[in-house]
Order: structure tokens, then sequence, then C-alpha cells
């Protein structure tokens, strides 16, 4: 990695000014930087800006001269433009951050910006989404991806997700089961007051979980990468899904250094070429991927892409947070269905399975798999929810 020093006529700040600038963004060839605007401040060693290297080992230069930074300002806003008209074609609503970026401050000959003033999230999707990449650029600032690179070649191997899966439904005849470690959500708030996410994962196991989500999201979901990695080291040996909010390919050599086996890539917050790039980057380091889809749209944008072995079907609306069973039905029927049995793709029906009913309608609509949280971790003891929810047991 290059350090550089860029020196321009006014400054700008994301965060707080004793954080330097960062201004992160995307394009097909994947880069992110950072910059500084001030000739007075750039010399202050903290604001120093970086060249950074591009997950796919390309870097952009920078030049220190004002003219080259104006242009740099013009092709960040192109960029940003045709993100947000490509997002558009894709039928993409949720916004990755906020539309007019934070708003500029003034202090002294200072311009700072500050995060989310004026900017408000239309949904909890968008606000999770914002917040992430907020948190992910702080977390990259500790732990550059060339650390992190050599984490994830140090780690344990990854396991056969989806082996696993059919290998369950092969020998139950029934759905193979990802049970969730969540401790809360958004939607209901806190499930489960005596969390021990190591007791659970093991009881999960016991029931005949063929894997297990870990949400690792800490705001939204009180999650963490603590548990995640608690439960890898405690020997459990069902794979392991990184349930997290994946914005940057950075979260995905993080999830593997932490022992994740699987990592959730939702449709509605990321670009087919963003799934593209990161399913990429996933079979590179021995990440299963679960594509999350919640409508028709999102499933017929997954379908175009090659490589998709495991689609999630969502039923939870995340406007409303009103959950419909239904939706795993709906999508799966017709022509869609029959082109995702000819892919040989496996189905997931994730959220608001509460019911041995429940569980025989999503398997006659086609899934062989089912993601379930609520229902199991809220029960005192999570083995036996694992038999009710089947109406048997699947352990054997
Ligand atoms: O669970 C939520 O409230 C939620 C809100 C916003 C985004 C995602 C959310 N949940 C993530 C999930 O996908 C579920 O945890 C998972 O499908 C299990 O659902 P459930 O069995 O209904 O707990």
């Amino acid at each position: 990695m290059q350090e550089l020093i860029c020196a321009t006529s006014s400054v700008s700040f994301n965060s707080l000014p004793s954080s330097p600038v960062n201004h992160t963004f995307y394009d097909n060839t994947r880069f992110t930087f950072r910059f500084l605007r001030n000739k007075h401040i750039a010399s202050f060693p903290c604001m120093r800006a970086q060249q950074s290297e591009a997950t796919d080992g390309s870097a952009i230069n920078i030049a220190s001269d004002d003219s080259k930074v104006d242009a740099l300002d013009i092709k960040e806003s192109k960029v940003k433009n045709s993100q947000i008209d490509i997002a558009a074609t894709q039928g993409i609503k949720i916004r990755r951050r906020p539309p007019t970026g934070p708003p500029l401050h003034h202090v002294g000959p200072f311009e700072f910006r500050l995060q989310n003033e004026g900017n408000t999230p239309r949904n909890i999707l968008e606000e999770i989404v914002w917040n992430k990449d907020t948190e992910v650029a702080q977390m990259r600032e500790k732990k550059p991806l060339g650390s992190l690179k050599k984490a994830t070649d140090i780690a344990a191997p990854p396991r056969d997700f989806i082996g696993a899966l059919k290998a369950s439904s092969e020998k139950t005849g029934m759905p193979a089961l990802i049970a969730e470690v969540k401790k809360a959500s958004p939607s209901r708030g806190v499930l489960r007051e005596d969390f021990d996410p190591v007791e659970i994962a093991k009881a999960y196991e016991k029931g005949g979980a063929a894997c297990l989500s870990v949400l690792t999201d800490a705001k939204y979901f009180q999650g963490s990468f603590e548990n995640l990695e608690a439960i890898r080291n405690a020997g459990v040996k069902c794979p392991l899904l990184c349930k997290e909010f994946i914005v940057d390919a950075w979260q995905l050599y993080y999830a593997r250094a932490k022992g994740a086996d699987a990592v959730l890539l939702i449709a509605a917050i990321l670009q087919d070429l963003d799934i593209k790039y990161m399913t990429k980057i996933c079979k590179m380091i021995g990440l299963t991927v679960l594509v999350e889809v919640h409508d028709e749209n999102e499933m017929d944008r997954v379908l175009e892409i090659d490589g998709i072995q495991l689609i999630g079907i969502n039923n939870r609306n995340l406007e409303t947070f009103e959950v419909d069973i239904s939706n795993t039905k709906k999508l799966l029927e017709g022509e869609r269905g029959e082109k995702i049995r000819q892919k040989g793709i496996i189905v997931v029906g994730e959220s608001g399975l509460f019911t041995p009913a429940d569980v025989a309608y999503v398997q006659e609509a086609g899934v062989k798999a089912i993601l379930v949280g609520e229902s199991l971790v809220k029960l005192e003891d999570p083995t036996k929810g694992i038999a009710l929810l089947f109406g048997k047991d699947i352990s054997e």
C-alpha cells in the first residue's frame, strides 16, 4: 500500500475531524480510496490519504494537484450517478447510502460532513445498510484487507454447507434445517434474554439441524462475530452461515477469517454485478453463497447469474415486517420454478415458519431447506423445538 497526501482547497470529513476523510465508492473495477482536500491540514500525519489496494489487487493513482482532485470529484459524481441508474434499471429500491450524502458543515476554514442529517432511511433495511456502510468503513480502518487475507489463509478450512443440506434432506425426506442463532430482531425485539449462543448452537445440532445461521450484526440483532467464532471453536460440526448485511467484499474475507462456511448476499441491496463479483470472491476463498430474494424481480435477476447454487426466499416484507409464507410458493410457481429445477438450485424458505403445517406448505412449494430463527430460539429447549417444528424427531 502506498501513502500519499492530496492537497486541495477545501476539506471534507465523513466523520469527525480526528479521522481522515473516507470517501469510499465503487465502480466496476472496484476500488476504494480516501483523500483529503485541504492544504492546511494535509501535512498532519493523521490527515494523510492512503492509496488503497482494490480487492482484485489493482490500485488507483491519485495525484496531489487541484485539477486532478477536481477530476476525481467529477468521476465520483459520475460513478455515483451511474450506480444509481444501474440500481434503478435492476429495480433495486434500497439506497446504499444517503442520497444527497451527509450535509456539509463549516467550522472556520474547514468544511466537514455530518452523517445522516437531513437523510431519512425509507425502511429498516435501508437504515441497516446505511449503518453497515459506516461500520464496515471503520472496521476496514482497523483491519485492512492485506492482513485480513492472511487471516483467511490460516483459518480452519471451510465445511461443505450445501453437502450438509443435501445429506440431511435425503436422510429425513424433509427440508434440511438451517437453525438461526438469533438473540433479537428489529421486528420482534429481544427473543431470548438468557442467550448463550454456544448452548443454543449445540441444542440445534443435537435436534438435527443440518447447518446453523449465526447473526453477527450487533446494532439491530444483538449478534456478534465473537458468537460465530465461539460456536466454531466449541466443536459444533454443522457448517455455519454468517448472517450479515454484506455491502463490501471486505466483509467476505472477515467472515471467512472468523470461521464462516457460508455468507448471505441480499439481492435487495446488491446490484447484479456486486453479486457476481462477490460470488467469485466467495468461490476463491471457499465460502458458500446463499443469495436472498424477496420478490419476483429479485428472483429473476438472480436466476440470470451463473453459478448460483443456493437461493433463499425471505417471507418477511422488510417495509412492513409482515411475514407471509405464501411468498415462497408464489416465487416457485410456473416457469420460474421450472428454471430453478433445471438449474439444480436448492431453495431455502426463510422466515415465519412456526408449525409442521408451515414446513409441509413450503416443502410442497419446492423448498429443500428452511431457515428458522424465532420459533426455535424462543423455546426453553431448542432441541425439542426442532421436533415440534417438524412434527417428528429429525435427529436420528
Ligand atoms: O427478523 C427481522 O426482524 C428482520 C428485520 C430486517 C431484516 C432482516 C430480518 N431478519 C433476518 C432473517 O432473515 C430472519 O432472521 C430469518 O429468516 C429467520 O426468520 P424467523 O424464523 O422468522 O426468525
